[in-house]
């Protein structure tokens, strides 16, 4: 169904000339995974992507995607169309993100995409988010003690994201640790994605509710519902 749904995506939105926001997930793979396949069998040409994760970046190194930054001109800090999974989605399309810790790169894309389209199987369709799957929270390790006290005053449990492969904590792309939050009652998300940012020390948060995604839901039929269209 992952792999459905985002070929579903790509086959819908990706057209050639983009520059195009490179997703991260076992989701999102797929998408980059296709869009390889088009390029490479000459359904689709002079697409550029911009990804957001070394795991993207490697992934459409190995396909023959060029990678390029926001920051290259021939992209000028926007890109055309981002496809991205997501953790969970809300009925007013707000998402959380970051299971993956990748969500710095994946909102910095998002934000600055002229269309988003998430990518979800239908099970990721929740009443509320913050209360079930963990909002990731980003934070600059000096910064980790006073994060959590800060944190706590409004009412979060949070956890710091260990990893496998190493001792200690998760250290993410950026070289931050990652800490996730769950509230105990459901919470305003648009407020607390800006609560959550203007605590020193934050560098990021999974809440991504500043966007209107286009979000393809693959269904256990085997057929994709597109809402926010
Ligand atoms: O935000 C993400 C990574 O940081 C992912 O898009 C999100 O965790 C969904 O992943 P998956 O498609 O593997 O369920």
């Amino acid at each position: 169904m992952k792999r459905r749904v985002a070929f579903h995506a790509v086959d819908t939105h990706v057209k050639d000339g983009m520059r195009v926001g490179l997703g991260t997930g076992s989701t999102a793979v797929w998408a980059i995974r296709r869009i390889g396949e088009h390029m490479r069998e000459g359904r689709l040409s002079g697409i550029v992507g911009v990804a957001t994760s070394f795991a993207s970046e490697m992934e459409a190194h190995r396909l023959g995607i060029p990678v390029r930054s926001l920051n290259d001109p021939e992209i000028g800090g926007e890109v055309d169309l981002a496809i991205d999974g997501a953790d969970e989605v809300d009925p007013a399309l707000h998402l959380v993100k970051g299971g993956g810790g990748a969500l710095f790169r994946e909102k910095l894309v998002a934000y600055n995409a002229r269309r988003f389209v998430v990518v979800v199987e239908e099970c990721k369709l929740v009443p509320h988010i913050g209360t079930g799957f963990p909002i990731p929270v980003e934070v600059v390790p000096e910064a980790r003690a006073c994060v959590l006290k800060a944190l706590e005053a409004l009412g979060a449990e949070w956890t710091i994201r260990h990893g496998s492969g190493k001792q200690g904590p998760v250290v993410t792309d950026n070289g931050n640790l990652l800490v996730d939050v769950r509230f105990p009652s459901p919470v305003d998300p648009e407020e607390m994605e800006i609560r959550l940012g203007l605590i020193p020390g934050v560098y990021e948060t999974g809440f991504f509710t500043r966007i209107r995604p286009t979000v393809c839901v693959g269904l256990p039929s085997g057929e994709v519902r597109t809402l926010g269209e």
